[in-house]
């Protein structure tokens, strides 16, 4: 049985693992983050939360990367550890990968680790995606865009056969919005940032905040030369709806709302464990 069904990798023997043509490079972690340390609480949570992201990368990329593999590599903080394990795996397996940048962020990874570079002009079909994401919802829709590169990062996703996602155990929600605080992002031609703001709560309440710099006066430019909108929604919505309509309103580039898109989520659990959840079955 699929579905809502959490599966804890480290209740999978490794040899089961193996056989099945899956890698698992999880472990239980038994030992107490505070042991023999004053822990300061944010702190301790921090670690816990960078341990958990890592884990879960891990797992990703042992279980869906293979040698001669097209990787589409994502954007953000978690990302930066699949990519540690892919320059791992590279070095140690000697994996023929090549490697899609979803953002200027992803393109600096894959050059700091000197992974072999390509784009969707060379290689428009993927073999896997592997993303970060804000929040994931029971059903695997995710808010995307946290770091301002949903545009990419979607492009990327949806050319690959297999789209993963890596998270911690902060992201997992059932409904969008128990988590994460900050609203949809959206992605606007900057000269309909207005026109799209008074549309988009108009029609489906809430309020939208023009994301701005920091240590940049004025607001936050995308790769592709664009402002972001982020929309605090109000209620649940059937956000595959919503995300076309959205995308229907001129201006709009891409939605933060990824629907449909991941086929499986990996979370670091705050106990050392790393557990999947697969789409629900309809
Ligand atoms: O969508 C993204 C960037 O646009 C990131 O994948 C998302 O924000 C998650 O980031 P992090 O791993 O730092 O929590």
């Amino acid at each position: 049985m699929r579905g809502r069904v959490m599966r804890l990798l480290r209740a999978v023997p490794s040899g089961f693992l193996a056989a099945s043509g899956l890698r698992s490079h999880t472990r239980v972690i038994s030992g107490n983050y505070s042991s023999g340390h004053v822990c300061f609480r944010r702190s301790c949570s921090g670690a816990m939360a960078e341990e958990a992201k890592k884990r879960a990368a891990y797992a990703a990329v042992d279980n869906h990367v293979q040698d001669s593999h097209v990787v589409g590599v994502g954007s953000g903080s978690t990302i930066v550890y699949a990519v540690d394990r892919l320059a791992e795996r590279v070095r140690q397996e000697k994996l023929k990968i090549v490697c899609v940048p979803t953002s200027f962020q992803a393109r600096q990874l894959i050059l700091k680790h000197g992974l072999p570079l390509s784009d969707l002009d060379r290689h428009p079909e993927l073999d896997v995606a592997i993303d970060g994401a804000d929040e994931v919802d029971s059903s695997l829709t995710l808010i995307k865009g946290g770091g301002g590169c949903l545009a990419q990062e979607k492009i990327v996703a949806d050319c690959a056969k297999h789209f993963i996602v890596i998270a911690d155990y902060r992201k997992d929600s059932k409904c969008l919005g128990q988590q994460w605080k900050k609203g949809v992002p959206i992605e606007v031609i900057p000269m309909a940032y207005v026109p799209v703001s008074r549309v988009i709560t108009r029609r489906f309440g809430g309020e939208t905040v023009l994301r701005m710099g920091i240590n940049k006066a004025g607001p936050v430019v995308t790769d592709n030369s664009n402002f972001i909108l982020d929309w605090k929604f109000e209620s649940v919505h059937n956000w595959k709806e919503v995300n076309m309509a959205i995308k229907m309103i001129p201006g709009v580039v891409e939605t933060g709302l990824f629907v449909g898109m991941a086929e499986r989520v990996y979370f670091g659990m705050q106990d050392g464990t790393v557990t999947f959840r697969d789409p629900p079955v309809h």
